[in-house]
């Protein structure tokens, strides 16, 4: 029997760095957390401890921070540098994949005006960003998790099929909220990153408000397809989706009517409506995604 390494990569993991531009009186700040990975030859560290190849996650860490020194830019720029940068240092580096989630700030309100150097966390929606250079090949995926969003009306479910454990009523009238986790896949790696990402996250908001809802798959649905049909250099969408249940209270112990006023938000368990949205003419690029998880 022949036992052999299989595929393998190493890297840090969380690099929390936070960089801020004092060079004009109204500072900014940029938040994140990178995640680097490489890939290639590493067979001897695992199979004898002959670290020779190993570009040393220490190291990995400080690339991120010393690249961070001149300015990061969009999560998307800074993942490519860092990627390339990683990918060409040594022939036996065959790639890299680089992750990014960046977090948001927004300026405190001062009598009125936003403040220059005082900042509140803007909730806790998140961007990301994984860029993967493999060879000649990259891939730049953006996205976001924890997009809340919830509508009072304009959202119905009926049609389902019942069996002998089928308790939940048709409704045409229901809230429908959710928290969405998405990525696309961009066709280029030449972007207005920031731009590009205004542009998507403004679709899928205009589209969840829009969309009279049949079901959340339908509106999911609805969602990549609005961000394809706006946005050409954009391939697949993937999307998943916590049905964040709201239930009508019942009053009537109290002698009160219901009449669609007061719900229970319910946080478990919860239906995940998770899906891709794609166009049959682009070819699939499953190694953009390798190492991605959480979607079907
Ligand atoms: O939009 C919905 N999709 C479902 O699949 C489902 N299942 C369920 O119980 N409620 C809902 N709502």
């Amino acid at each position: 029997m022949a036992i052999r390494l299989g595929p393998n990569q190493y890297g840090k993991a969380e690099v929390r760095v936070v960089a801020v531009d004092r060079s004009r009186p109204a500072h900014t700040l940029v938040d994140l957390d990178v995640s680097t990975s490489l890939r290639g030859d590493f067979t001897a560290a695992h199979t004898a401890g002959d670290n020779g190849h190993v570009l040393t996650t220490d190291t990995q860490k400080n690339t991120v921070f010393a690249f961070a020194r001149d300015g990061v830019g969009s999560p998307e720029a800074f993942g490519l540098r860092l990627a390339r940068h990683f990918a060409g240092r040594h022939d036996w580096i065959s790639g890299a994949r680089v992750a990014v989630e960046s977090y948001g700030w927004d300026r405190i309100t001062v009598g009125g005006r936003p403040h220059d150097h005082a900042f509140r966390r803007d909730g806790g929606e998140v961007r990301t960003a994984v860029v993967t250079v493999d060879g000649d090949d990259v891939h730049v995926l953006s996205g976001l998790h924890d997009l809340v969003v919830l509508k009072t009306t304009g959202s119905e479910f009926w049609g389902f099929p019942r069996d002998e454990y089928t308790t939940l009523a048709e409704t045409r009238e229901r809230i429908l909220a959710t928290a969405v986790t998405a990525r696309w896949r961009h066709l280029g790696d030449d972007l207005d990153w920031d731009d590009a990402f205004d542009g998507v996250r403004t679709t899928l908001l205009e589209t969840f408000a829009a969309t009279h809802s049949l079901a959340l798959q339908q509106t999911l649905y609805a969602m990549g397809e609005a961000v394809l049909q706006r946005f050409p250099a954009v391939a697949e969408v993937r999307m998943s989706m916590p049905n964040r249940h709201h239930f009508l209270q019942d009053l009537s112990a109290f002698g009160l009517d219901n009449p669609d006023v007061v719900y229970h938000a319910d946080d478990r368990p919860y239906g995940l409506i998770e899906g891709v949205v794609l166009r049959d003419d682009v070819p699939p690029a499953e190694a953009a995604w390798q190492a991605t998880p959480g979607f079907c």
